[in-house]
């Protein structure tokens, strides 16, 4: 039994007061303190728990499963309640700060090190000290606060941590980007970068390449007035998959790989501006981001930090090689951030309507700027990539739907047409697969709030400052909600199915405190015109009879990559 059931067993017996204090909880185990290296009485709480089931989400339907909709349970040393149903969803939604207050300290990176050698050269690294060790360890190490650990990644000055009127000062801001209108006003900003990169690129010191290779550079940017440039460029790095996907059909396709490129293409190309236009740049932060995020994940669901006599202390130092990447990899991205920044701010544009510009605009402070922009890039690379990687792997397995889906592209687009503006909307049945997509694989399984005031939640007393974990991907397995949940069925989202859906049933965006994802409509419009594209002219299938099973980290992804087969259609 989980330990959470017990403190959650005090709501059965009516107590109604989910304070851990309320609350009987036994047998936790002792840990090892990484910073002093000896045992120290520290609980873990239902961490073993957490790794036992796999997952944070498949913990959560667990505990949902057996204590009903509200239950708590112990995130390391912290207390957190968890909520699994519409209705509490809907008394948690005015609710906007979120836990995992961070030092608010400067954040180094690199630390003391005596030999940090640079990731691009590949070179061997040489261990350093142990203390350097421990203290890279905790630099990156989950703490008892829930989302600690991507603290590493996105900085303590991120928007993820920035609660109260700062907090939502920012999130106002940083949403003007992504408003309908503001899209429309890209254009003359695309068209801007397009002619700068053109008069600039001899006199860069990097190897300007353009990333759409085998196309002219004035493809890029389109000049008619109504349709939004975001769409265009999206439109082009489409063209750009399915130019690859010709080329290879008789070979298996790497699915995620390819969907995984388009996606941090596009956010890269359309919210951060030219200097994303040197291929080389691109390749290098691809291949950063992928050694730092490797390490978070694991982090994630290895939360339990190693016993002094854990043989896992024994690994040494190979953990101490992958950790030390990883801080070097981060230490890349920082600052090739800083380079794109600082390129942005001397090369000042007619019309700053990017993200990137409006970033700018709100701060001048470095540490703010630098962990903002990361945030950004970061939230919409493995999330776009994963919703698009499972849609392909649906479509894949599903020849009936995507026969649907197919004949609807061809009446919407005709053969030679591309997604625009205005035929958007068309695309319903396109709409209903992306959404029955994000339901089905839990693209994203959980977010969470926190009040610094006490509150009742569901009739049970809430004490201040408690996370309260928004489970929402339990909700969208709920089968008393989506019958056969397992089974994938975009029918559920036909107008006429979706009519009886109570509110926030669906909520894959997040829900609560004006602050759900700002870049769904992006993430949308992205994969709308992506898989138009594609399935317009390939059918998809299985490679193999390979068995996919998914991880669900902080966002959902295969335990291996999709190969798929992919036949050009007659
Ligand atoms: C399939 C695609 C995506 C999914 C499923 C997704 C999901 C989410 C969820 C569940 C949250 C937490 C919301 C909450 O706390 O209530 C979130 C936050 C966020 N997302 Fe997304 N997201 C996606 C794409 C994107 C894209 C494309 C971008 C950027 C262009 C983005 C940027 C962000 C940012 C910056 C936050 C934090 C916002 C804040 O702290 O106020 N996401 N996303």
């Amino acid at each position: 039994m989980f330990r959470g059931f017990q403190a959650a067993a005090a709501l059965q017996q009516g107590t109604g007061d989910l304070s851990p204090e309320a609350i009987e909880v036994k047998g936790f185990s002792t840990v090892t303190s990484r910073t002093s290296g000896t045992i120290a009485a520290e609980l873990d709480g239902n961490f073993s728990d957490i790794a036992r089931a796999g997952s944070l989400h498949e913990f959560l339907l667990d505990l949902h499963n057996q204590l009903g909709d509200i239950a708590g349970f112990w995130w390391g040393q912290t207390y957190v309640v968890s909520i699994a149903s519409p209705e509490l969803f809907k008394a948690h939604a005015h609710v906007f700060d979120r836990p995992g207050t961070p030092f608010m300290q400067k954040v180094q990176i690199g630390y003391n090190t005596n030999n940090p050698v640079c990731p691009k050269t590949d070179e061997r690294l040489i261990p350093p000290r142990r203390d350097t060790y421990i203290l890279l360890n905790e630099f990156f190490h989950v703490s008892g606060e829930l989302f600690k650990f991507v603290e590493a990644l996105f900085g303590s000055y991120s928007l993820q941590y920035a609660n109260g009127p700062e907090g939502w000062r920012r999130r106002q801001e940083y949403s003007r980007p992504f408003s309908h209108e503001r899209l429309k006003k890209y254009l003359p900003a695309f068209q801007e970068v397009n002619r700068f990169s053109q008069e600039k690129a001899n006199s860069w010191k990097r190897d300007f390449s353009l990333m759409f290779s085998g196309m002219e550079s004035q493809h890029i940017y389109v000049d008619t007035g109504e349709s939004p440039v975001e769409a265009e460029v999206i439109n082009i790095l489409a063209e750009n998959v399915e130019k690859k996907w010709c080329k290879g059909e008789s070979d298996p396709i790497p699915v995620g790989e390819d969907m995984a490129s388009f996606s941090i293409r596009s956010t890269l190309s359309t919210l951060m501006g030219d200097s994303f236009l040197d291929e080389k740049l691109v390749q290098s932060v691809i291949k950063a981001y992928k050694t730092v995020w490797i390490e978070l994940e694991r982090r994630l669901t290895d939360s339990v930090p190693p016993d002094e006599n854990d043989s896992r202390e024994k690994l040494f130092s190979e953990e101490w090689f992958r950790l030390f990447s990883s801080v070097l990899a981060l230490q890349h991205l920082h600052t090739t951030v800083k380079e794109v920044v600082e390129h942005r701010q001397e090369n000042k544009l007619l019309d700053q309507q990017l993200l990137i510009d409006v970033i700018l605009q709100y701060t001048t402070d470095e540490d703010m700027l630098i962990s903002d922009i990361i945030l950004f890039m970061v939230a919409s690379f493995h999330t776009s990539a994963n919703l698009l990687t499972w849609a392909m792997y649906f479509l894949a397995t599903h020849p009936d739907v995507q026969s649907k889906l197919h004949s609807e592209i061809v009446q919407v687009l005709g053969q030679k047409g591309a997604v625009t503006d205005s035929n958007f909307g068309q695309l319903r049945y396109l709409q209903q697969v992306l959404q029955e997509t994000l339901r089905c694989a839990v693209v994203s399984p959980w977010g969470a709030r926190v009040q610094d005031v006490d509150s009742v939640l569901g009739g049970h007393k809430v004490p201040k400052n408690t996370p309260v974990i928004h489970a929402l991907g339990v909700v969208l397995q709920n089968e008393k909600l989506w019958p056969l949940p397992k089974r994938f069925d975009p029918d559920r989202f036909s107008t006429e199915n979706s009519k009886d859906q109570p509110t926030y049933a669906f909520s894959p965006f997040g829900f609560a405190g004006k602050r759900t994802c700002p870049g769904y409509k992006f993430a949308n419009r992205g994969s709308t015109v992506l898989i138009a594209t594609l399935i317009k002219k390939f059918e998809v299938s299985m490679w193999s009879d390979q068995v996919v099973k998914p991880v669900f980290g902080l966002v959902t992804r295969p335990h291996e990559e999709i190969l798929l087969k992919v036949s050009r259609r007659k």
